[in-house]
């Protein structure tokens, strides 16, 4: 999909001092891009039970790609956001320290998982999804993103960690 460099804005030094924010505005703006976007993300190797996307930006991807899959959508969010028990994982990013929670339950033991966010880059976000999927029991089948910053190393972290196969439609 050659037109999608052509709608990420580069935003430098946003939200801090030295970071090239990659702003995804401009694709989501374009519904037929946005749309084939979906598909081409959909497009794994196994076909997930659950797709689970990461708050924010993950739920903007996450959420079509699992009505497109005939799949169940799972939010993985921010701290203090869901009702009931949850499962927690505390993290690095490129940016600062976050935290993910999911609820328990989330979905049934041996569910195949397929992990979306928009951007992976150090790939501490995504490690911690993958951790989240273990803790419920399910079966991590994929990660699916957006936009890679190759740099930055997150692709190797995950291998290291025998985290994947992730999936990205941009490597930059
Ligand atoms: O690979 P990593 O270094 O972990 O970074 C990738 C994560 O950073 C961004 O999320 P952010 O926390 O900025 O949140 P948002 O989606 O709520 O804007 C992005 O949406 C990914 O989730
Ligand atoms: N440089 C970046 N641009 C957009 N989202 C990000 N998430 C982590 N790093 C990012």
């Amino acid at each position: 999909m050659s037109e999608l460099a052509g709608l990420i804005r580069r935003v430098p030094d946003y939200p801090t001092p030295g970071v090239l924010f990659r702003d995804l505005t401009p694709l989501w703006a374009d519904s037929q891009v946005f749309h084939r976007t979906v598909v081409e993300l959909s497009k794994v190797n196994q076909v997930p039970d659950v797709v689970m996307g990461i708050e924010a930006r993950g739920f903007i991807f996450a959420a079509p790609m699992a009505l497109h899959l005939g799949a169940a959508f799972v939010p993985l969010r921010k701290p203090g956001k869901l009702p009931g028990p949850s499962h927690r994982v505390e993290f690095d990013l490129e940016y600062g320290s976050a935290v993910l929670e999911v609820q328990e339950g989330a979905c049934g033991p041996g569910s195949r998982v397929l992990v979306v966010d928009d951007v992976l880059a150090t790939g501490g976000t995504t490690r911690a999804a993958a951790e989240l999927v273990d803790r419920l029991d399910c079966q991590l089948v994929g990660i699916s993103v957006l936009l890679e910053l190759a740099d930055l190393g997150g692709r190797a972290l995950l291998e290291d960690a025998g985290i994947g196969p992730v999936h990205s439609l941009v490597r930059e």
